[in-house]
């Protein structure tokens, strides 16, 4: 459930840092600023803090050099091997947004770059409880990821794509369920989190919700 990209995540591994630093261009321009947008959130996490999504753990590595806990959840075996790696100190298990190790750690904040548009709408609001389930009061999920402003936002992106021929981007674009702002709005309000949303770049949005007492 949530996970049919999890092959596709296998083969990526070993070039994905090459892709985030810029060097694929077709995915150059949804990457950009990639490591002051992860600095960004790893400084606005509260520690114990529950990562998904973990990758090639870019951002966890900074939220462990900021002496955070860090508790990785990522689905990707070779992610996981090569996280691993490159951030011995953090604890990264197997799982993803809806199935993961039930640890009774108290978390004060989760967070995940890149990956919550994996999940379709029903998925990502059963998320959501889950994250209100988990969290202590007053605690934060802050995000960043694709979204679209509105419709117009969505085909103008992938008219832009199409135009500077990244077909593969074009068409990410249309088949992953990248949200839009009101509907994200929407899951985490009907959920009592308080949220707001800052554009980063032509694609990428901080989302920060905050759960009530
Ligand atoms: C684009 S990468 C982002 C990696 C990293 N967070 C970053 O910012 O570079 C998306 C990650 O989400 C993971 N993923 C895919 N489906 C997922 C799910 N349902 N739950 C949690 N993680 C998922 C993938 O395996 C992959 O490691």
């Amino acid at each position: 459930m949530g996970v049919e990209f999890v092959d596709l995540f296998n083969q990526w591994a070993s070039s994905y840092d090459d892709t985030v630093s810029g060097n694929d261009p077709e995915y150059k321009e949804v990457f950009e600023g990639y490591e002051d947008m992860l600095e960004l959130l790893a400084g606005l996490s509260i520690s114990p803090v529950m990562e998904f999504g973990v990758g090639t753990a870019n951002l966890t590595r900074k939220m462990i050099g900021q002496n955070k806990v860090v508790i990785g959840i990522e689905p990707s075996s070779e992610m996981r091997r090569i996280a691993n790696l490159k951030c011995p100190e953090a604890a990264i298990y197997d799982g993803d947004f809806l199935n993961y190790p039930q640890l009774i750690t108290p978390i004060q904040s989760i967070v995940s770059s890149f990956a919550f548009h994996h999940l379709t709408t029903s998925e990502k609001i059963e998320a959501i409880q889950k994250f209100d389930d988990k969290l202590e009061s007053k605690g934060k999920v802050i995000f960043i990821d694709t979204l679209f402003k509105d419709e117009a936002h969505k085909q103008a992106l992938i008219k832009n794509a199409e135009k500077s021929g990244h077909l593969n981007l074009a068409q990410d674009l249309q088949e992953e369920y990248y949200g839009y702002l009101d509907e994200l709005k929407e899951m985490f309000s009907n959920q009592g989190f308080e949220v707001s949303f800052k554009q980063i770049n032509n694609y990428a949005w901080l989302i920060q919700a905050k759960k009530g007492e």
